[in-house]
């Protein structure tokens, strides 16, 4: 099994729009790479390479700072959003059943004016540099979303009619930055890995990776590397989205082991997970009643108490 690669070029956010007959072909290659795989890469979608290197840069300072002066950033410090802010090492398990994930991360998840953001010189620009790539990770997933719609033969607006609110308190979509540290693999507990095994909860989420490290489940339960295409970003179904579509299109588990022993490189990613207005009724798609409707913030809620949940 290979990740397809899809041209997103007549629909790139560099374009005002597309007719109907490209939405139409670009909608039949995603239907097909997201009900058989899960995942696909774009190409030219208009995000370029140095926007996402401007973010892994931004990010990378912050995190190599020292703990003190992350600590007043911690997730879970902000009333108004208790998403967003820095997640330390070890303090998230996606895979609920092993130890705590090798990984950092920062989650922009809110723009209230109560959120204290890192300012200091080293980290220069941070909060304009989040805040910008945020706001074009979000006109990226709408794109996407309407494809996906017609894709399904369904209103084109019925995604979009459940994400109005992204970028405020009443949706749940995260910029995450991720940042892998160098591992002694001596020194991992057993089955840690840098990200456990998981599926995302949201809609969609689009990823963009420093280098090669991420593996992907296939329908036969066997996982492979995917490898790293050079301005291409990766775009994966996740769980609320394969609900809301009756499973015609599926949310694949992935993971992030850890480098090979010897190997003592960082690793940096940033993943949008895009999800559903908190308040949005997800009622399957087909008119079925596969899946009982759930609204977009309480299946997040769902989700989240398992995976900071302590063993
Ligand atoms: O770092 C990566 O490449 C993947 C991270 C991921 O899957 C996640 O945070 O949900
Ligand atoms: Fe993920």
């Amino acid at each position: 099994m290979s990740i397809p690669v899809v041209d997103f070029g007549v629909y790139s956010l560099r374009k005002e729009d597309a007719t109907d007959e490209q939405l139409r072909t670009l909608g039949g290659e995603l239907k097909r790479a997201f009900s058989q795989v899960g995942f696909l890469f774009f190409q030219n979608s208009g995000i370029s390479e140095e926007e996402v290197e401007r973010v892994m840069e931004t990010s990378k300072r912050f995190f190599l700072q020292a703990e003190e002066l992350k600590k007043p950033f911690t997730r879970k410090s902000f009333p108004n959003n208790p998403n967003h802010g820095w997640v330390a090492l070890e303090t998230e398990r996606l895979n609920p059943s092993q130890p705590g994930d090798l990984k950092e991360a920062f989650n922009t998840a809110s723009f209230h004016p109560d959120i204290k953001w890192p300012s200091s010189d080293a980290v220069a620009g941070f909060r304009e540099i989040h805040t910008s790539f945020f706001q074009r990770c979000k006109e990226l997933s709408l794109r996407v979303l309407r494809v996906m719609a017609l894709s399904l033969d369904l209103d084109p607006d019925v995604f979009l009619h459940a994400h109005r609110f992204i970028g405020t308190d009443e949706n749940g979509t995260t910029l995450r930055s991720l940042f892998y540290p160098p591992v002694k693999s001596a020194m991992a507990k057993e089955g840690q890995l840098r990200c456990g095994e998981h599926s995302d909860y949201g809609s969609i989420t689009l990823l963009f990776q420093g280098s090669e490290g991420l593996q992907v489940c296939t329908r036969s339960g066997e996982f492979v590397s995917v490898p790293s295409v050079p301005g291409a970003v990766l775009v994966n179904i996740a769980d609320l989205m394969q609900r809301w579509t009756s499973d015609q299109l599926v949310s694949v588990r992935h993971r992030v082991l850890l480098p090979p022993v010897g190997d003592s490189s960082t690793r940096q990613s940033l993943a949008y997970f895009v999800q559903p207005d908190d308040e949005a009724l997800i009622t399957c798609c087909d008119g079925s009643d596969k899946y009982p409707p759930i609204t977009g913030g309480d299946y997040l809620m769902q989700r989240f108490s398992e995976s900071y949940a302590k063993s």
